[in-house]
């Protein structure tokens, strides 16, 4: 141990800095966030290899470092060198030189090239790369086509390193100084300069907050006009996010006015409402009156959007269909006769309903036999010649409404044809879906734009039925359209009450339906032998016995059950943070589900291991791949030379580069708001106290109807009960509804 060592794992300032140099051996751990690593070192002045921790920007094995800092004494992990400063110097070895080229820092070279390389040129190697690289043709095995792609690899890796020491002098990480280099190239260090607010505008990931506190070390004023412009932007943003469409201007000022504030100087809230003024002027922003004249603040896409929405539904609404329903009635009958079915009253008039209306909503709980009455419609529209279009917004759900029909079904965004190119759908006004009928499933998923995506693309002379449960949770973006047609009473609705006896015979569907009405559910209590399909374990009295509980379930009961816990089960989290929440989980179960092993290669970024065979979900609509916000796969390769992770969504194999893998974060446990539209044979669903904030009966509602064969509810009484009671909790701040029943005059010029 160095002479300097304290024994104290605390940092003690008056601590003199001490230097050390060595050669980075292994990255333990590195945070792309926050470049927080840890690192062991081979230093010639200690014998053993060295931890050092610390912030770094673009840390690699075999880079060799200059180090400042101290030494502390770690209560677990013992010695360490704690980096307050570090400067990379060239390797000066060549087992360091080889160490460092393979390490992964050029994509196409892994350590066999590298040795070859390095076998090659020796010491000089580095200088060649940087003044002569076509002479790498001269190594064994590269061809030209590889000296290109390593040449183009370095030239980046070095203008990467340019920006990023740049952005790292003004506080930005790794990860996003990448992000901006590869938005802005060459112009990444100017627009930093001149309006770091634009960041939050173009880069996905880097919002208000990480662009202030870039302004801020840039030197931008507090209250410079770009920030309170891109503050009120954000709080919207924010507010969207939350699923509201706009914001009551006063609720607007008071949050972009907290938001602006700094060190304990209040931002003017005479200056948000002049910006407010200014941005309505320069239509940056709409300002609309609502009841009691109260000002209603939107983004101006979100306020077109519904307005022509409402628009496109009252159109499809005065076009008058010609039916003959006696005719219908006739066929109605023949049609269960010839099946042994009888349909409910209520399914008569949804079937009777869907052959004269343009638009109609079909909803209710589960088991409630929304599917079979949709069966009995397309067969309906199928006899009367018409052209069916089947989807769903996620794929999940358009497969099953595909194998229940028997006809094609496809995900919104494919049917309406997103196009990367210009981030909108082919479908639209005047290239509308080839459709006479169209379906579209899990409608309670529809946001404000997806929604009107849709409309825009139904023919005028086509029909829709929108088919859902209103009381899961509304849509993850903007907007409670499901819930607005259904309130606004201007759109024929069918709701399905009775529960039929095939699903009454499931506790989950009788849980799930008390649930609703707001009574506590009957639920078997844990055993080890159960009976039912909905069961309760009361999950102990800390949240961490929940996580073990879990555990054991996934361990025993439930492949003893003959489910595959690899395949079969989910855990659905009402949060992500917290001991029972789905970030802990995942790394709990990822340990117990998939461990590490030599036969499965693994990466780790943002802290969090990707391992092959690890259950994994996308974040974001990602157009060019092809894959969207909640689709789960799974890690079937790891390429760590082409620096490539290949993910199989439901038979489909997609390729990630490393630099994107925030785009997917680990699946074995998700939140309940990420499961909508998704079913699972068992859910596992921990509800305790510590989720207060989120507990809400739609969310338990949604969490349970998620499982088809097995449910089970870990957590007292008392936090099942805080659910059931917590009705509305996130009113959503909309206006289709009203808009729906203002009377419009039509001038056929609502084109957007
Ligand atoms: N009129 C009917 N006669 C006989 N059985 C029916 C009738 N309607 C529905 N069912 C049966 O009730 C059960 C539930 O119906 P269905 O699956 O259509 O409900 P759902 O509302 O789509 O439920 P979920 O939302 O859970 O998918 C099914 O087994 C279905 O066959």
């Amino acid at each position: 141990m160095p002479s300097s060592a304290q024994d104290s794992s605390q940092p003690n300032r008056y601590q003199v800095p001490e230097s050390l140099t060595g050669v980075v051996e292994r990255i333990t751990y590195h945070s792309e966030e926050s470049g927080y690593t840890v690192a062991r070192i081979q230093s010639p002045r200690v014998r053993e290899l060295v931890t050092v921790v610390g912030n770094f920007a673009n840390i690699q094995a075999g880079q060799t470092l200059q180090l400042k800092g101290v030494w502390k004494n770690h209560p677990q992990y013992g010695s360490q060198f704690e980096v307050q400063q570090y400067t990379e110097t060239k390797p000066a070895t060549l087992t360091g030189l080889e160490k460092y080229l393979g390490s992964g820092l050029i994509k196409g070279v892994g350590p066999v090239t590298a040795k070859r390389i390095v076998t090659h040129f020796g010491l000089e190697t580095l200088d060649i790369i940087e003044n002569q690289i076509e002479r790498l043709i001269e190594v064994p095995g590269i061809a030209k086509k590889r000296v290109t792609l390593i040449h183009r690899a370095w030239a980046e890796q070095k203008a990467i390193k340019e920006v990023m020491v740049f952005l790292q002098e003004h506080g930005v990480s790794t990860i996003y100084a990448i992000k901006i280099f590869k938005q802005y190239g060459a112009k990444a260090i100017a627009t930093v300069k001149d309006n770091p607010y634009q960041l939050a505008d173009d880069i996905y990931g880097i919002g208000f907050l990480t662009a202030d506190k870039i302004a801020r070390n840039v030197g931008v004023s507090p209250w410079s006009k770009y920030r309170y412009r891109s503050g009120l932007l954000h709080i919207l943003s924010q507010a969207a996010e939350d699923g509201h469409c706009f914001l009551p201007q006063p609720e607007l000022m008071k949050l972009t006015a907290e938001l602006l504030s700094v060190d304990g100087h209040e931002a003017d809230l005479e200056a948000v409402s002049t910006i407010i003024d200014e941005m309505g002027q320069r239509q940056q922003l709409v300002v609309e009156e609502g009841e009691g004249g109260m000002p209603l603040c939107y983004k101006p896409s979100f306020a077109i959007t519904e307005k022509h929405l409402a628009q496109l539904l009252q159109q499809l609404l005065i076009r008058p269909i010609a039916v003959d329903l006696l005719r219908v009635r006739n066929w109605i009958e023949r049609f269960t006769q010839s099946r042994g079915i009888v349909l409910s009253s209520q399914q008569q008039q949804a079937v009777e309903m869907a052959a004269r209306s343009r638009i109609m909503v079909l909803t209710g709980g589960p088991g409630t036999g929304k599917t079979f009455c949709t069966r009995t419609i397309v067969a309906l529209w199928k006899a009367m010649g018409k052209k069916i279009g089947l989807a769903a917004p996620t794929g999940r759900a358009a497969q099953r409404i595909a194998e229940v029909t028997g006809l094609e079904a496809k995900t919104l965004h494919r049917m309406l044809e997103f196009d990367p190119a210009t981030m909108g759908f082919k479908r639209d006004r005047d290239n509308p879906l080839p459709y006479d009928a169209i379906v579209v499933d899990e409608t309670s998923m529809l946001d404000l734009f997806l929604a009107h995506s849709l409309l825009k693309a139904i023919a005028p002379e086509a029909q829709l039925l929108l088919v859902g449960d209103v009381d899961q949770l509304p849509s993850v973006g903007p907007g409670k359209v499901l819930a607005d047609l259904i309130n606004s009473e201007k759109i024929p609705v069918v709701r399905l009450e009775q529960v039929f006896r095939q699903a009454e015979s499931s506790a989950i569907i009788r849980a799930a339906h008390s649930i609703n009405r707001g009574e506590y559910p009957k639920l078997e209590p844990m055993s080890n032998n159960p009976q039912s399909d909905c069961l309760h374990h009361n999950g102990g009295t800390e949240p961490e016995h929940g996580v073990q509980v879990v555990c054991e379930l996934i361990s025993d009961l439930i492949p003893r059950l003959g489910f595959n816990p690899a395949t079969d089960v989910q855990v659905l989290c009402p949060m992500i943070r917290g001991v029972v929440g789905t970030r802990n989980f995942n790394q709990v179960l990822q340990q117990l589900i998939n461990p590490p092993s030599p036969d499965k290669p693994e990466v780790s970024r943002g802290g969090m291991i990707f391992r092959v065979g690890d259950r994994v979900i996308q974040l974001k609509n990602d157009y060019n791949r092809e894959v969207f916000n909640g689709d789960l796969g799974v890690v079937a390769a790891i390429d760590a030379v082409e620096q490539e992770l290949t993910i199989c969504f439901d038979g489909r194999d997609v390729v990630y580069d490393y630099a994107d893998l925030n785009e997917i974060t680990l699946a074995w446990s998700i939140s309940i708001h990420k499961s909508q539209g998704s079913e699972y044979p068992v859910v596992l669903l921990p509800i305790y106290m510590t989720h207060y904030v989120m507990l809400s009966r739609n969310l338990i509602y949604t969490g349970l109807t998620r499982a088809k064969k097995l449910a089970i509810i870990i957590g007292s009484n008392k936090a099942i009960n805080m659910a059931i009671r917590q009705v509305n909790q996130q009113q959503r701040y909309t206006r289709l509804k009203e808009r729906l029943g203002v009377k419009m005059i039509f001038n056929g010029n609502c084109s957007n």
